[in-house]
C-alpha cells in the first residue's frame, strides 16, 4: 500500500484564500482591516525566513502587518513595554512574538502580557484553559493545522484511537485538547514513554512533533493509519547543503499509512495559514463581527 499524500501547501493556499475574501468583506461592510504585528528579538537566521513569509502572506490577504525587530540583547521590560503598546493599538488584532526568546527574557512573563483577545499563537494561559474547558480559545496555530488536515482527510475524528507524540505546550499538549474536543481516544507519548512503537502501532492518527530527525520508524505505523508530522529538522543532505525532513521516516512510513503529510509542504504551511486565520477570528471577535465559518476548532 503506499499512502495518499497530504498536501499542505495546497491546503494552506485554500485557506488563505477564504481569510483573504472575508478581510475584503469585513473591509468593505465594516471598514475594519485586520492587523497582526509581529515581534521578532534577536537574529535567528531560520526565524528570519519565518517572519518574513509571514509577513508577505499578511500582506497577499489584504491585512496589515507590523514587524518590530528587536536586538537580542533587548531587556525584557522594553519587550514587555512594546506588547503593552500593541496591546492598546487599535490597529493591531494579532499579536505574535516568535519563540524561542534569548535566555535572558521569561518566556512565560511576555506570554502573560499579551491580552488573550489578541494571542493569536493561543499560548496565553487564558486561551490554554479555555481550549482545555472547551470554550470558545484562541487555539494554537500549528495544532489548528493539524486538526483541520485531520478532519479533511478522515471527517468525523470521534471514538478514534490518536497518538500524539510529544508533550510541549505549543504543540502536544493542545493538539490533545483538540483530539479530545473531536472525541478522540486520545495518548500522550513522550520520551519516558515505555515501548513507545507499540504505543503508536495502536493508532489510526499518529500526530508526530518531538523535533528529532526521523524518529518515528515506518514499521512503528498500523496499516492505514493517518500520520501528521510537525517536525521540521534542517539535516546534512548531499555535499555541503541541507535539506528538511520531518519527525518520521518518510518513505517508509508512506509504505504502510493510508496517509502522510510531506516535510517541507505539510504542517508548516498550514501553520502561516491558520496565523492569519486565527488574526481575523480575533479581529471579528474584538469588533463583534460574524467571524468566518471553518476557519476555527
Ligand atoms: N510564537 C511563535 N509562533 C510560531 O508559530 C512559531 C514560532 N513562534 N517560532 C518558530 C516556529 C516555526 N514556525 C514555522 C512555521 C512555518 C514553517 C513553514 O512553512 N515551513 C515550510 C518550509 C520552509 C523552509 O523551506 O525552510 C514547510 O514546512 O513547508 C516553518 C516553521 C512557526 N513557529
Amino acid at each position: 500500500m503506499t499512502a495518499t499524500i497530504i498536501d499542505g501547501k495546497a491546503f494552506a493556499g485554500r485557506i488563505r484564500a477564504q481569510v483573504a475574501q472575508h478581510v475584503a468583506r469585513i473591509k468593505s461592510d465594516h471598514g475594519v482591516t485586520p492587523g497582526l504585528a509581529v515581534v521578532l528579538v534577536g537574529e535567528d537566521p531560520a526565524s528570519q525566513v519565518y517572519v518574513r513569509s509571514k509577513g508577505k502572506q499578511t500582506g497577499e490577504a489584504g491585512m496589515a502587518s507590523f514587524e518590530h525587530r528587536l536586538d537580542a540583547g533587548t531587556a525584557q521590560e522594553d519587550l514587555l513595554a512594546l506588547v503593552a503598546q500593541l496591546n492598546a493599538d487599535p490597529a493591531v488584532h494579532g499579536i505574535l512574538v516568535q519563540l524561542p526568546l534569548p535566555d535572558h527574557i521569561e518566556t512565560d512573563a511576555v506570554l502573560a502580557a499579551i491580552d488573550p483577545a489578541k494571542d493569536v499563537d493561543g499560548f496565553h494561559v487564558s486561551n490554554v484553559g479555555l481550549l482545555a474547558t472547551g470554550q470558545k480559545a484562541m487555539v494554537p496555530c500549528t495544532p489548528l493545522g493539524c486538526l483541520m488536515m485531520l478532519r479533511d482527510h478522515l471527517g468525523d475524528l470521534s471514538g478514534r484511537e490518536a497518538v500524539v507524540i510529544g508533550r510541549s505546550n505549543i504543540v502536544g499538549k493542545p493538539m490533545a485538547q483538540l483530539l479530545l474536543g473531536d472525541s478522540c481516544t486520545v495518548t500522550v507519548a513522550h520520551s519516558r514513554t515505555r515501548d513507545l512503537p507499540e504505543v503508536v502501532r495502536r493508532a489510526e492518527i499518529v500526530v508526530a512533533a518531538v523535533g528529532r530527525p526521523e524518529m518515528v520508524k515506518g514499521d512503528w505505523i498500523a496499516p492505514g493509519a493517518t500520520v501528521i508530522d510537525v517536525g521540521i529538522n534542517r539535516v546534512a543532505g548531499e555535499g555541503d547543503k541541507t535539506r528538511l525532513v520531518g519527525d518520521v521516516e518518510f518513505t517508509a512510513a508512506a509504505q504502510v499509512a493510508g496517509a502522510i503529510t510531506p516535510v517541507p509542504g505539510g504542517v508548516g504551511p498550514m501553520t502561516i495559514a491558520c496565523l492569519l486565520a486565527n488574526t481575523v477570528t480575533a479581529c471579528c471577535r474584538i469588533h463583534g463581527l460574524p467571524e468566518p465559518e471553518g476557519l476555527t476548532a
